[in-house]
């Protein structure tokens, strides 16, 4: 196995210095390394982190190979930094057993460019009737940690006490998309006076706040584990805020859109910016920023969603949810959270490596780059900027509400297990 001398990183954006990665792992770190035979890469000017975890990914297969594949979509996460993903239950068939978990786990290590964690559904057919086989999925060759419906809230309250209780077991989490049905039916975009405006059925923040605080509850009295999905309201955030203080087990995501864009941008029409949850206000945005770099919000996760061309060129109402994440994540986090200096380097390997490792359980990624880890490590070029082409991305979609737009930062290199997934910005 080749070796590789990363030299004058900057290791979370601290001093410049040199990093030996042989037989996979972080074996020297120091100025002035020497290796005989290893390739060197120069790191100089480029920030050192430790390989980018996702819980909230959409990888589509199997069923909608059309919208994205394994390959494609984690080709699209070690371009973005990504060492490791999530990928969500919402396939077809949906990935409610042992078979299907196993089927995408194989899938992530024969494509090989990131590692591919199945989240299990916690409903058969994410039908929010009857619990799926839970403990099957957890003790299945994929190691199923987290559970999820995502796509779909599970809406009843005694389903989700069940589940809740259930992975206690072998210490999963549910992962909640937190959306009251009855609230939103319909809905099309963030309630507010522009949905009123433009004429289209609104997605009102208490029907997100409702379910996050009834599930804080149900985590708190049944002494189990609760992850939101996709927070993104200012209310949400006080409730998280408010669980946390109670000491109860609940942790909380944002995703980088949510960070950034917001309901205004519904006024084009462009189902470009249809998403689920929708983009909300700039108070929510400002308070969503707030909560991530107060440690409210533990995590940043991206939901890539990729939908095909003809499932959002069409108008707002017929229009899929969803947009793509993976290849843009980090740089929306550098221009919205670190250019801001709401957070620092360390702050963002805490938010997009160390915590979604930790509460995904997946414990050989999220470890800090030091002698002995395991050697899944990103250079990033913070300095860079790019104009972000929808055509020249990965992932078999194109639906990236940031085509046009000039971005902060590059990711110059991935490393998974000592082996570069990701060279010169360009896939090994
Ligand atoms: N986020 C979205 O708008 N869409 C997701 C589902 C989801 O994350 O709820 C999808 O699967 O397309
Ligand atoms: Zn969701
Ligand atoms: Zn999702």
């Amino acid at each position: 196995m080749t070796s590789y001398l990363l030299s004058g990183a900057r290791i979370l954006g601290a001093e410049p210095t040199d990093i030996l990665i042989a037989d996979g792992v972080v074996s020297a770190i120091g100025t002035g390394l020497t290796a005989d035979g290893a390739e060197v890469v120069d790191a100089t000017g480029l920030i050192a982190l430790p390989g980018l975890v996702d819980l909230h990914t959409h990888l589509r297969e199997p069923g909608r190979e059309d919208a994205e594949t394994v390959e494609s979509g984690t080709q699209a996460a070690a371009l973005g930094g990504f060492t490791a993903v999530h990928a969500m239950a919402n396939t077809d068939p949906v990935a409610d057993t042992a078979g299907v978990v196993e089927q995408v786990h194989r899938l992530g290590r024969e494509a090989g460019h990131c590692d591919v964690y199945p989240v299990g559904a916690v409903t058969v057919g994410l039908a929010g009737e009857q619990l799926a086989e839970l403990g099957a999925m957890a003790d299945s060759a994929a190691r199923v940690r987290v559970f999820s419906d995502d796509g779909k809230c599970v809406a009843d309250p005694v389903l989700m006490r069940r589940a809740l209780e259930y992975v206690k077991a072998f210490d999963g989490v549910i992962a909640q998309h937190a959306q009251e049905p009855r609230l939103t039916e319909d809905a099309q975009m963030n309630e507010g006076e522009l949905s009123g405006r433009l004429g289209l059925r609104g997605w009102p923040a208490v029907a997100e706040e409702a379910i996050i605080a009834r599930d804080c509850l149900l985590t708190a009295h049944v002494g189990s584990r609760l992850h939101v999905c996709h927070v993104s309201t200012a209310g949400s955030v006080e409730i998280v805020r408010w669980a946390k203080s109670k000491g109860w087990n609940v942790t909380a995501e944002v995703c980088p859109h949510h960070l950034l864009l917001t309901d205004e941008l519904a006024a084009t029409y462009d189902p470009i910016y249809k998403v689920n949850p929708p983009l909300r206000s700039a108070a929510d945005v400002e308070a969503v920023r707030a909560g991530l770099a107060d440690g409210t919000l533990d995590i940043v996760a991206t939901d890539h969603a990729p939908h095909p061309h003809e499932d959002k060129d069409c108008e707002w109402q017929a229009a899929a949810f969803g947009m793509l994440g993976l290849e843009t994540a980090l740089s929306i986090v550098q221009q919205t959270m670190v250019d801001s200096g709401l957070i620092d380097w360390e702050g963002v390997a805490e938010r997009l490596s160390y915590a979604p490792a930790r509460i995904g359980r997946v414990g050989d990624h999220g470890r800090p780059i030091a002698v002995g880890e395991p050697a899944n490590i990103v250079l990033y070029d913070a300095d860079a900027t790019r104009v972000i082409e929808a055509g020249a991305m990965a992932s078999l979609s194109r639906n990236t509400p940031y085509a046009g737009r000039e971005l902060p930062g590059r990711v110059v290199a991935t490393f998974l297990r000592g082996r570069p997934t990701v060279l010169d910005g360009k896939l090994a």
